[in-house]
């Protein structure tokens, strides 16, 4: 029986996500951070994560990022997106007068700062580890009030202020899958490759060349992060998301020249999009598998002298 271990505790968006990717019969593991839910995959006491890694509104969701750069590789073999709209929940009997502090995780206080100067001007923030971490702590009296994704409410005995709480409509959280490296998920059209890299910093212009060895093959780059080495100033791990499997030919052969011209390069998966159905990732002219093993066998015509 397959186990998730998921950004918790119970009713974060993080173990919808999950239950979005589950079979009936995997169990879900909460984990109080999310360096800890990768570590269970990494130590082998969890199959799978599944944690946040951006949100339309605030962003990249640096503990992912940073955890999946450092330490034993994972891979991303699924993406869940999900619509991100919070309710406000308080213990029973508690009413928006009496609230005097709210917490949340950093990214959904983000998410409704709008909304609290408008309904609870006066209340201290805080910054909670997760979503349901702060009402966890509602629950035990140390704050006032939560703002959750809305399954917190039937996980938690407390009351719900609000609902559909959201500066942003229309705003969204996109998860990770993570497992061990092994098989990687079946190419499928509509897949997306993850990796970080590290580029020389003394170079000049070697992003722009590192960017061009994808733009040359037809790969779209649909995101770039960078995110601080630490220790050093200066220093940056570049995050590249772009369309096409690691299985297709332009993109292992980009992948290779990343390679080469790289200080380091992580491949953090090759996985199906979250939406197929407006992203398929049809390599431009010169660029599909088949273009690429005639010009192969051309080169390799030429090199035993068969054609000129
Ligand atoms: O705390 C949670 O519920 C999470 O799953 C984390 C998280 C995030 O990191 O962005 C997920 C979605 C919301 O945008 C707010 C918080």
């Amino acid at each position: 029986m397959p186990s998730i271990a998921y950004f918790g505790p119970r009713g974060t968006f993080s173990e919808q996500a999950a239950l979005v990717h589950a079979a009936p019969t995997d169990s879900l593991v909460p984990m109080d951070t999310v360096p800890r839910a990768l570590a269970a995959v990494r130590a082998g006491d969890a199959d799978l994560a599944c944690v946040p890694v951006e949100n339309s509104v605030e962003g990249a969701v640096s503990a992912t990022m940073d955890a999946l750069a450092v330490d034993d590789p994972l891979v991303a073999v699924a993406e869940v997106v999900l619509p991100v709209r919070f309710s406000v929940l308080v213990r029973p009997g508690v009413s928006a007068e009496d609230v005097r502090t709210v917490a949340s995780h950093p990214h959904a206080l983000a998410q409704v700062q709008g909304w609290l100067a408008r309904h609870l001007p006066a209340a201290t923030q805080t910054a909670a580890t997760s979503t349901a971490g702060a009402a966890v702590g509602v629950g035990d009296g140390t704050w006032d009030a939560a703002i959750t994704a809305p399954v917190a409410a039937n996980h938690y005995p407390l009351d719900v202020l609000a609902t559909d709480v959201a500066d942003v409509d229309g705003a969204m959280t996109r998860f990770l899958v993570l497992r061990r490296p092994g098989a990687l998920p079946e190419r499928t059209g509509f897949d997306r490759t993850s990796l970080v890299m590290i580029a020389s910093a003394e170079r000049t212009g070697v992003l722009a060349e590192l960017l061009t060895e994808l733009a040359l093959r037809g790969i779209n780059l649909s995101r770039i992060e960078s995110r601080p080495q630490k220790g050093r100033l200066g220093r940056y791990r570049f995050y590249l998301d772009f369309d096409g499997h690691v299985a297709e030919q332009r993109v292992g052969d980009a992948l290779a020249a990343l390679h080469r011209r790289c200080e380091h390069v992580r491949f953090l998966g090759s996985y199906p999009k979250a939406e197929r159905a407006s992203s398929a990732s049809a390599a431009a002219l010169g660029n599909s598998d088949q273009d690429y093993t005639q010009a192969n066998r051309w080169v390799t015509a030429v090199r035993n002298g068969e054609t000129g």
